[in-house]
Protein backbone atom coordinates (compact mmCIF):
# COMPACT_ATOMS: atom_id res chain seq x y z
CA UNK A 1 0.00 0.00 0.00
CA UNK A 2 1.54 3.74 -1.02
CA UNK A 3 -0.25 6.36 0.86
CA UNK A 4 1.17 9.86 0.90
CA UNK A 5 3.05 11.40 3.96
CA UNK A 6 1.56 15.07 3.56
CA UNK A 7 -2.35 15.83 3.12
CA UNK A 8 -2.81 19.25 2.21
CA UNK A 9 -5.98 21.38 2.80
CA UNK A 10 -7.25 23.25 -0.24
CA UNK A 11 -5.17 26.93 -0.42
CA UNK A 12 -3.38 26.48 3.21
CA UNK A 13 0.66 27.54 3.24
CA UNK A 14 2.30 24.75 5.02
CA UNK A 15 5.25 25.73 6.79
CA UNK A 16 8.72 24.06 6.77
CA UNK A 17 11.60 24.58 9.38
CA UNK A 18 14.85 24.44 7.00
CA UNK A 19 17.66 22.92 8.93
CA UNK A 20 20.73 23.68 6.90
CA UNK A 21 23.47 25.83 6.19
CA UNK A 22 23.67 28.99 3.71
CA UNK A 23 26.45 28.76 1.15
CA UNK A 24 27.26 31.95 -0.59
CA UNK A 25 28.37 30.67 -3.68
CA UNK A 26 28.27 26.70 -5.15
CA UNK A 27 24.54 26.60 -4.96
CA UNK A 28 23.04 24.09 -2.13
CA UNK A 29 21.54 23.63 1.29
CA UNK A 30 19.47 26.67 1.90
CA UNK A 31 20.06 28.07 -1.69
CA UNK A 32 18.48 25.44 -3.15
CA UNK A 33 16.07 24.35 -0.28
CA UNK A 34 14.49 28.00 0.14
CA UNK A 35 13.65 28.29 -3.84
CA UNK A 36 12.55 25.13 -4.37
CA UNK A 37 10.16 24.95 -1.52
CA UNK A 38 8.63 28.29 -2.05
CA UNK A 39 7.87 27.62 -5.77
CA UNK A 40 5.47 24.31 -4.70
CA UNK A 41 3.84 27.30 -2.24
CA UNK A 42 5.86 26.84 1.16
CA UNK A 43 6.65 29.08 3.63
CA UNK A 44 9.90 28.10 4.23
CA UNK A 45 11.37 29.55 7.87
CA UNK A 46 15.42 28.82 7.84
CA UNK A 47 17.32 27.46 10.74
CA UNK A 48 20.98 28.02 9.13
CA UNK A 49 23.57 25.69 10.79
CA UNK A 50 26.43 27.54 9.69
CA UNK A 51 27.30 29.85 7.23
CA UNK A 52 29.62 29.24 4.24
CA UNK A 53 31.54 31.05 1.65
CA UNK A 54 30.81 28.43 -0.47
CA UNK A 55 30.64 24.55 -0.53
CA UNK A 56 33.22 22.49 1.10
CA UNK A 57 34.20 21.30 -2.57
CA UNK A 58 36.29 24.48 -3.34
CA UNK A 59 40.06 24.29 -2.46
CA UNK A 60 39.61 27.63 -0.07
CA UNK A 61 36.66 28.25 1.82
CA UNK A 62 35.56 30.57 4.92
CA UNK A 63 32.98 29.04 7.90
CA UNK A 64 31.03 30.54 10.64
CA UNK A 65 29.47 28.02 12.96
CA UNK A 66 26.18 29.51 14.21
CA UNK A 67 25.62 26.59 16.95
CA UNK A 68 25.90 28.53 19.90
CA UNK A 69 22.56 31.06 18.57
CA UNK A 70 20.12 28.00 17.45
CA UNK A 71 18.64 27.51 20.92
CA UNK A 72 18.00 31.20 20.95
CA UNK A 73 16.65 31.55 17.95
CA UNK A 74 14.29 28.71 17.97
CA UNK A 75 13.30 29.79 21.79
CA UNK A 76 12.25 33.19 20.29
CA UNK A 77 9.84 31.35 17.40
CA UNK A 78 8.37 29.64 20.65
CA UNK A 79 7.57 33.13 21.69
CA UNK A 80 5.95 34.32 18.94
CA UNK A 81 3.92 30.81 18.48
CA UNK A 82 5.05 30.01 15.14
CA UNK A 83 3.47 26.42 14.07
CA UNK A 84 5.54 23.71 11.64
CA UNK A 85 4.18 21.29 9.49
CA UNK A 86 7.65 19.76 8.48
CA UNK A 87 10.73 20.02 9.92
CA UNK A 88 13.61 19.20 6.80
CA UNK A 89 17.53 18.86 8.16
CA UNK A 90 20.60 18.45 6.13
CA UNK A 91 24.15 19.47 6.06
CA UNK A 92 24.93 20.32 10.16
CA UNK A 93 27.80 22.05 11.50
CA UNK A 94 28.70 20.19 15.00
CA UNK A 95 26.92 17.35 16.96
CA UNK A 96 25.45 19.57 19.27
CA UNK A 97 23.27 20.97 16.01
CA UNK A 98 21.60 17.13 16.87
CA UNK A 99 20.61 17.38 20.01
CA UNK A 100 18.66 21.34 18.81
CA UNK A 101 16.80 19.47 15.59
CA UNK A 102 15.65 16.56 18.40
CA UNK A 103 14.50 19.61 20.93
CA UNK A 104 12.75 21.19 17.21
CA UNK A 105 10.78 17.59 16.95
CA UNK A 106 9.40 18.00 20.52
CA UNK A 107 8.11 21.48 20.36
CA UNK A 108 6.32 20.32 16.98
CA UNK A 109 5.43 16.54 17.43
CA UNK A 110 3.40 16.35 14.63
CA UNK A 111 5.64 17.62 11.84
CA UNK A 112 6.72 15.76 8.88
CA UNK A 113 10.64 14.89 9.76
CA UNK A 114 13.05 14.66 6.85
CA UNK A 115 16.50 13.84 7.23
CA UNK A 116 18.67 14.29 4.65
CA UNK A 117 21.96 12.78 6.03
CA UNK A 118 24.29 15.04 4.38
CA UNK A 119 27.77 13.95 5.73
CA UNK A 120 29.98 12.03 2.82
CA UNK A 121 30.12 10.64 -0.54
CA UNK A 122 31.76 8.28 -3.17
CA UNK A 123 33.61 6.86 0.18
CA UNK A 124 34.51 9.89 1.72
CA UNK A 125 33.25 11.98 4.57
CA UNK A 126 33.07 16.05 3.90
CA UNK A 127 35.99 18.09 5.49
CA UNK A 128 34.29 19.85 7.97
CA UNK A 129 32.17 15.97 9.47
CA UNK A 130 33.98 14.82 12.53
CA UNK A 131 33.34 11.40 14.10
CA UNK A 132 31.12 12.72 16.76
CA UNK A 133 29.36 14.25 14.38
CA UNK A 134 28.74 11.37 12.10
CA UNK A 135 27.87 9.33 15.03
CA UNK A 136 25.09 11.96 16.18
CA UNK A 137 23.61 12.55 12.33
CA UNK A 138 23.38 8.52 12.27
CA UNK A 139 21.29 8.62 15.84
CA UNK A 140 19.16 11.40 14.11
CA UNK A 141 18.11 8.98 10.99
CA UNK A 142 16.37 6.74 13.55
CA UNK A 143 13.87 9.72 13.76
CA UNK A 144 12.77 10.51 10.14
CA UNK A 145 9.40 10.03 8.98
CA UNK A 146 11.96 10.40 5.34
CA UNK A 147 15.43 9.70 4.64
CA UNK A 148 17.16 10.57 2.09
CA UNK A 149 21.07 8.89 2.20
CA UNK A 150 23.55 8.08 -0.95
CA UNK A 151 25.28 4.46 -0.53
CA UNK A 152 28.19 6.13 1.90
CA UNK A 153 25.66 8.00 4.22
CA UNK A 154 24.01 5.24 4.83
CA UNK A 155 27.29 2.64 5.35
CA UNK A 156 27.98 5.49 7.65
CA UNK A 157 24.74 5.10 9.98
CA UNK A 158 24.64 1.41 9.36
CA UNK A 159 28.38 0.80 10.49
CA UNK A 160 29.54 -1.10 7.87
CA UNK A 161 32.05 -0.47 5.09
CA UNK A 162 31.31 1.58 2.27
CA UNK A 163 30.10 -1.00 -0.51
CA UNK A 164 31.17 1.12 -3.41
CA UNK A 165 27.93 2.94 -6.05
CA UNK A 166 27.37 -0.76 -7.87
CA UNK A 167 25.24 -2.17 -5.04
CA UNK A 168 22.54 -5.38 -6.39
CA UNK A 169 19.14 -4.83 -5.06
CA UNK A 170 19.53 -7.43 -2.72
CA UNK A 171 21.97 -5.29 -1.44
CA UNK A 172 20.51 -2.19 -1.36
CA UNK A 173 17.19 -3.71 0.01
CA UNK A 174 19.11 -5.15 2.98
CA UNK A 175 20.54 -2.04 3.32
CA UNK A 176 17.14 -0.39 3.24
CA UNK A 177 15.95 -2.91 5.68
CA UNK A 178 18.89 -1.87 8.18
CA UNK A 179 17.61 1.45 7.88
CA UNK A 180 14.47 0.66 9.18
CA UNK A 181 15.46 -1.65 11.99
CA UNK A 182 17.33 1.28 12.80
CA UNK A 183 13.79 3.66 13.16
CA UNK A 184 13.93 5.82 10.12
CA UNK A 185 10.05 4.76 8.50
CA UNK A 186 10.95 5.72 4.70
CA UNK A 187 14.25 5.31 3.12
CA UNK A 188 15.23 6.55 -0.13
CA UNK A 189 18.20 4.81 -1.05
CA UNK A 190 20.21 6.85 -3.68
CA UNK A 191 23.03 6.99 -6.44
CA UNK A 192 23.59 3.64 -7.36
CA UNK A 193 25.54 3.21 -10.37
CA UNK A 194 25.59 -0.60 -12.04
CA UNK A 195 28.00 1.20 -14.91
CA UNK A 196 25.18 0.51 -17.25
CA UNK A 197 24.33 4.19 -17.60
CA UNK A 198 21.64 4.25 -15.64
CA UNK A 199 21.48 6.28 -11.72
CA UNK A 200 19.52 4.07 -9.77
CA UNK A 201 17.05 5.35 -6.57
CA UNK A 202 15.64 2.68 -4.43
CA UNK A 203 12.65 3.38 -1.84
CA UNK A 204 10.76 1.10 0.64
CA UNK A 205 9.04 2.35 3.84
CA UNK A 206 6.01 2.43 6.24
CA UNK A 207 3.95 4.35 4.20
CA UNK A 208 5.05 2.84 0.15
CA UNK A 209 6.23 -0.73 -1.81
CA UNK A 210 10.09 -0.98 -2.68
CA UNK A 211 10.24 -0.09 -5.83
CA UNK A 212 13.32 1.84 -8.04
CA UNK A 213 13.30 4.60 -10.06
CA UNK A 214 15.83 4.69 -13.33
CA UNK A 215 16.92 7.63 -15.56
CA UNK A 216 20.03 7.98 -17.65
CA UNK A 217 23.24 8.71 -15.48
CA UNK A 218 24.46 11.97 -17.12
CA UNK A 219 28.69 11.78 -17.25
CA UNK A 220 29.57 14.43 -14.99
CA UNK A 221 28.06 14.92 -11.43
CA UNK A 222 27.86 18.56 -10.19
CA UNK A 223 27.57 20.11 -6.26
CA UNK A 224 24.38 20.33 -4.80
CA UNK A 225 22.32 17.79 -6.62
CA UNK A 226 22.02 15.84 -3.05
CA UNK A 227 20.24 19.09 -2.08
CA UNK A 228 18.02 19.49 -5.21
CA UNK A 229 16.86 16.10 -5.16
CA UNK A 230 16.02 16.44 -1.57
CA UNK A 231 14.66 19.39 -1.68
CA UNK A 232 12.58 18.73 -4.89
CA UNK A 233 10.95 15.43 -3.55
CA UNK A 234 9.64 17.33 -0.42
CA UNK A 235 8.17 19.98 -2.53
CA UNK A 236 6.31 16.73 -4.09
CA UNK A 237 5.51 15.10 -0.75
CA UNK A 238 4.03 18.70 0.83
CA UNK A 239 1.99 18.96 -2.95
CA UNK A 240 0.58 15.83 -1.22
CA UNK A 241 2.46 12.97 -3.53
CA UNK A 242 3.40 9.91 -1.88
CA UNK A 243 6.92 8.93 -1.81
CA UNK A 244 7.11 6.57 -5.47
CA UNK A 245 5.84 9.64 -6.92
CA UNK A 246 7.86 12.07 -5.22
CA UNK A 247 11.37 10.23 -5.64
CA UNK A 248 10.16 9.74 -9.62
CA UNK A 249 9.81 13.59 -9.79
CA UNK A 250 12.74 14.62 -7.79
CA UNK A 251 14.97 11.94 -10.15
CA UNK A 252 13.56 13.64 -13.29
CA UNK A 253 13.77 17.23 -11.76
CA UNK A 254 17.75 16.52 -11.03
CA UNK A 255 18.11 14.92 -14.66
CA UNK A 256 16.20 18.27 -15.79
CA UNK A 257 18.65 20.63 -14.05
CA UNK A 258 21.96 19.03 -14.11
CA UNK A 259 21.48 19.27 -19.14
CA UNK A 260 20.62 23.13 -18.40
CA UNK A 261 23.47 23.42 -16.03
CA UNK A 262 25.99 21.52 -19.02
CA UNK A 263 25.18 24.74 -20.88
CA UNK A 264 26.12 27.38 -18.61
CA UNK A 265 29.83 28.60 -18.51
CA UNK A 266 32.49 26.75 -15.72
CA UNK A 267 29.39 24.95 -15.48
CA UNK A 268 31.28 22.06 -12.70
CA UNK A 269 32.14 24.76 -10.81
CA UNK A 270 29.04 26.89 -10.66
CA UNK A 271 26.31 23.85 -8.90
CA UNK A 272 23.54 22.32 -9.90
CA UNK A 273 21.13 25.37 -12.03
CA UNK A 274 17.80 24.67 -11.81
CA UNK A 275 16.26 28.25 -11.78
CA UNK A 276 14.98 27.81 -14.96
CA UNK A 277 12.78 24.95 -14.15
CA UNK A 278 10.96 26.13 -11.25
CA UNK A 279 8.19 26.15 -12.93
CA UNK A 280 7.93 22.70 -12.97
CA UNK A 281 8.34 22.57 -9.62
CA UNK A 282 4.89 25.46 -9.22
CA UNK A 283 3.42 22.76 -11.56
CA UNK A 284 3.28 20.65 -8.44
CA UNK A 285 0.29 22.60 -7.23
CA UNK A 286 -2.04 21.97 -10.10
CA UNK A 287 -3.28 18.44 -8.85
N1 LIG B 1 25.12 12.26 -13.08
C1 LIG B 1 23.81 12.13 -12.80
N2 LIG B 1 22.94 11.75 -13.78
C2 LIG B 1 21.62 11.62 -13.50
N3 LIG B 1 21.07 11.82 -12.28
C3 LIG B 1 21.89 12.20 -11.28
C4 LIG B 1 23.30 12.38 -11.49
N4 LIG B 1 23.85 12.77 -10.32
C5 LIG B 1 22.85 12.82 -9.41
N5 LIG B 1 21.68 12.47 -9.98
C6 LIG B 1 20.36 12.36 -9.30
O1 LIG B 1 20.37 13.11 -8.10
C7 LIG B 1 20.27 12.22 -6.97
C8 LIG B 1 21.10 12.74 -5.82
O2 LIG B 1 22.38 13.07 -6.27
P1 LIG B 1 23.73 12.74 -5.51
O3 LIG B 1 24.70 13.77 -5.95
O4 LIG B 1 24.09 11.30 -5.77
O5 LIG B 1 23.36 12.95 -3.99
P2 LIG B 1 24.40 13.19 -2.81
O6 LIG B 1 25.01 14.54 -3.04
O7 LIG B 1 23.57 13.11 -1.59
O8 LIG B 1 25.42 12.09 -2.92
C9 LIG B 1 20.73 10.86 -7.51
O9 LIG B 1 20.28 9.79 -6.72
C10 LIG B 1 20.11 10.89 -8.89
O10 LIG B 1 18.71 10.64 -8.88
C1 LIG C 1 28.68 23.47 2.97
C2 LIG C 1 28.00 22.34 2.23
N1 LIG C 1 26.66 22.22 2.27
C3 LIG C 1 26.01 21.21 1.63
C4 LIG C 1 26.69 20.28 0.89
C5 LIG C 1 25.89 19.18 0.23
O1 LIG C 1 26.03 19.12 -1.13
P1 LIG C 1 25.31 17.97 -1.95
O2 LIG C 1 23.93 18.44 -2.26
O3 LIG C 1 26.15 17.81 -3.18
O4 LIG C 1 25.28 16.73 -1.09
C6 LIG C 1 28.08 20.36 0.83
C7 LIG C 1 28.84 19.38 0.06
O5 LIG C 1 29.98 19.58 -0.30
C8 LIG C 1 28.74 21.42 1.50
O6 LIG C 1 30.07 21.55 1.46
Amino acid sequence: MTTALYHREGAYIPRIAAIHDLCGYGKCSLGVAIPVLSAAGCDVCPVPTGLFSSHTAFPGWYMHDTTAILADYLDAWKGIGVDIDAVYSGFLGAPEQVDIIRSVYETYPNALRVVDPVMADHGKVYPTYTPELCEAMAGLAADADILTPNLTEASIILGIEWPGADVDEATARRMIDGLREKGARNVVLKGIDRNDGIIRNYVEGDSVEFFVTENELLPYMLHGTGDLFASSLLAAVMTGRDLSHATRFASDFVVSAMKITAHQPDFQNRGVSFEPLLGDIASLLKK
